[in-house]
């Protein structure tokens, strides 16, 4: 039983903004994105990255579109500072591609950090201290006056090391740390004295990163935070306001939407949510988010397969199979409801209307993900997916009562083997029944002759492994079939119901498969397949296929052979 945690924790105080606008404000444009894959990512993995997989990730980011890319901490780890190095000695830098490296507010560590940076066209160099009161009591025995003073010096170190290397485009970016446990009036008064140092321009801005270091509140008080910042400090224009949400609470991903709404022009975080503890947001599904909005975010992820790959092995760490977007079962549906609702929803799609298919947030496809996995069948599964999986992947479109009748068939199965049925064991369930099936009567070959309106069907057959043949006349193929068979089936035959189609799909593609719907007597219906390059021999194999489902046949062919 967990003890009572009212004495123990404390409630996030509400933030005091009555006019708050960010409730009513929606997303029309993507923010500016940042890759803290490299620092923050890889600052939390039990293997930090080798320079050869940063290398690798860093060129996956740029090709994704990230034009901001904070690739680590070079005055803490040879291996970040080396990776720096050889990004800018061997231009892997696209010119439009900013990279951003971090460091403490200690003056050897910053030396460091922008000597590292000799000779990149553009840089961001992102200094950060804490400003909480936790942080100032605990961690750095300190008060106000002294957190902020450390910033202003930090500030002023900066300035002085960049003012070294005149020939790159120096951008400075400040995180007040653990910003969301800070007093507001606080925050805003460091990091005014930041800017005041720096001295931004509207054309030379300065990043001001608000990091949600720890996340403390519902994401309604983050973002009244980040509107309060956005209204309240100074030399706004001058400012690019940044948020880094971390994930403590399970919506980082919310805070970081709504801190847009409310005045943030760009976000920083990790692909699938990486980095410390429960992680940063994921840019992954931010981006997506937007997508399925209609906003196209900017960066490309219609590969999401290759991008969790990519991901999974450089960070060591698997992608959750739930995860939004990219997780492995996403895009599936198990459930009959749902497998119904979806195969409906794309039986109806019209192509460039806008996406409208039950279940299914965003197309697959826009994803590079394929349909074969939409919909998988086990034994909660009803006929609309196993339809679904026939036709995406078989081109067999099977009418409605043969769905139910052969789901009985799929659903033993699966109730026998307790897993998944795949739809290459779905068609071969659909064979072995249907058009393929070992019975007591099979046809050999089939002539047919048409004039003045009627049908001549010669047909050979095996009974029982016996030779026959047998004469058909009608109005057409499947009216003469019905009499040249009718002689070996001990009750009336009588076809209910009949569709045929062309495959468009799968290994049968350009045949013709016939569905056909028989009445023996007065017995209940009972279902026959064939598929045949000719119409007509799908057709007459679909209805020997009825007859020989029915048990019919081996009666008929007793009476005929006595
Ligand atoms: C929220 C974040 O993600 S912040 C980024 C965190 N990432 C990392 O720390 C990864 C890389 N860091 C490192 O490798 C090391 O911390 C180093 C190399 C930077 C520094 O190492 P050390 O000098 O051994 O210090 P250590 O790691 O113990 O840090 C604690 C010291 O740094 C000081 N410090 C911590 N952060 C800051 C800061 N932002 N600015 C100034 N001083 C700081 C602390 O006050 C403490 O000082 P003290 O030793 O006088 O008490
Ligand atoms: C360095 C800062 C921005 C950080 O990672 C955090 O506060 O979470
Ligand atoms: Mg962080």
């Amino acid at each position: 039983m967990l003890d009572q945690p009212s004495s123990k924790y404390r409630a996030f105080p509400p933030i005091d903004l009555p006019d708050r606008q960010w409730p009513s404000r929606t997303i029309e444009r993507p923010p500016v994105w940042m890759s803290t894959d490299l620092r923050d990512g890889n600052q939390a993995l039990i293997d930090p990255m080798s320079v050869a997989t940063k290398l690798k990730f860093f060129k996956a980011l740029v090709q994704m579109g990230f034009k901001e890319i904070e690739v680590g901490f070079p005055s803490a780890s040879q291996t970040d500072y080396d990776l720096v190095r050889l990004l800018i000695e061997e231009n892997h830098i696209p010119e439009d591609v900013t990279i951003e490296v971090l460091t403490q507010a200690r003056q050897e560590l910053i030396e460091r950090t922008v000597e590292s940076l000799q000779g990149a066209r553009r840089a961001i160099v992102h200094m950060y201290n804490p400003t909480a009161p936790d942080f100032r009591e605990i961690v750095y025995r300190s008060d106000k006056a002294g957190v902020k003073a450390l910033a202003e010096q930090g500030t002023r170190w900066v300035q002085e090391a960049t003012a070294r290397y005149p020939d790159t485009q120096w951008v400075y970016q400040y995180s007040p740390e653990v910003f969301s446990g800070t007093e507001l009036a606080f925050a805003k008064e460091v990091v005014d004295a930041v800017t005041a140092i720096w001295q931004p321009t509207p054309d030379r801005k300065m990043i001001i990163n608000l990091p949600a270091t720890v996340e403390m509140s519902t994401p309604n008080t983050y973002a009244d935070q980040i509107e309060w910042m956005h209204r309240h400090i100074e030399r706004r224009d001058s400012v690019v306001i940044s948020v880094h949400p971390h994930n403590d609470r399970g919506t980082a991903v919310a805070a970081a939407e709504l801190a847009v709404m409310a005045g943030a022009d760009r976000v920083e975080g990790c692909l699938f949510g990486n980095g410390e503890r429960t992680g940063n947001v994921d840019l992954v599904t931010l981006a997506l988010n937007l997508y399925t909005q209609g906003v196209h975010p900017g960066l490309d992820f219609s590969q999401i397969d290759q991008v969790r790959q990519l991901v999974e092995e450089c960070n060591k760490i698997p992608v959750h199979p739930r995860h939004p977007y990219a997780g492995e079962l996403v895009f599936t549906a198990f459930s009959g409801s749902h497998q119904d609702a979806i195969k409906k929803g794309f039986a109806a799609r019209v192509a460039d209307s806008y996406w409208r298919v039950p279940y299914l947030p965003v197309d697959p496809a826009d994803l590079g993900r394929s349909y074969e996995s939409v919909v998988r069948v086990n034994s909660q599964s009803g006929k609309g997916g196993i339809a679904f999986l026939l036709a995406q992947e078989y081109g067999l479109d099977i009418p409605r009562r043969l769905q139910i009748e052969f789901s009985r068939f799929v659903q033993a199965y699966t109730d026998a083997s307790g897993k998944e049925a795949t739809s290459a064991d779905i068609f071969s369930l659909f064979e072995r029944e249907y058009l393929k099936r070992e019975g007591a009567i099979e046809c050999r070959h089939i002539e047919q002759h048409s004039r003045d309106d009627q049908v001549t069907l010669a047909l050979e057959v095996l009974i029982n492994d016996q030779a026959v043949h047998l004469d058909g006349l009608g109005t057409g193929p499947v009216a003469a079939a019905v009499q040249a068979l009718q002689t070996k089936v001990a009750v009336p035959m009588q076809v209910v119901d009949y569709h045929e189609h062309a495959i468009s799909g799968g290994g049968a593609a350009g045949e013709a498969v016939s569905y056909i719907e028989v009445k023996f007597g007065e017995h209940p219906p009972v279902f026959g397949v064939g598929r045949d390059k000719s119409i007509v021999a799908a057709a007459v194999k679909a209805l020997i296929n009825a007859v020989d489902r029915s048990g019919y046949a081996n009666q008929g062919a007793a009476t005929a052979c006595a």
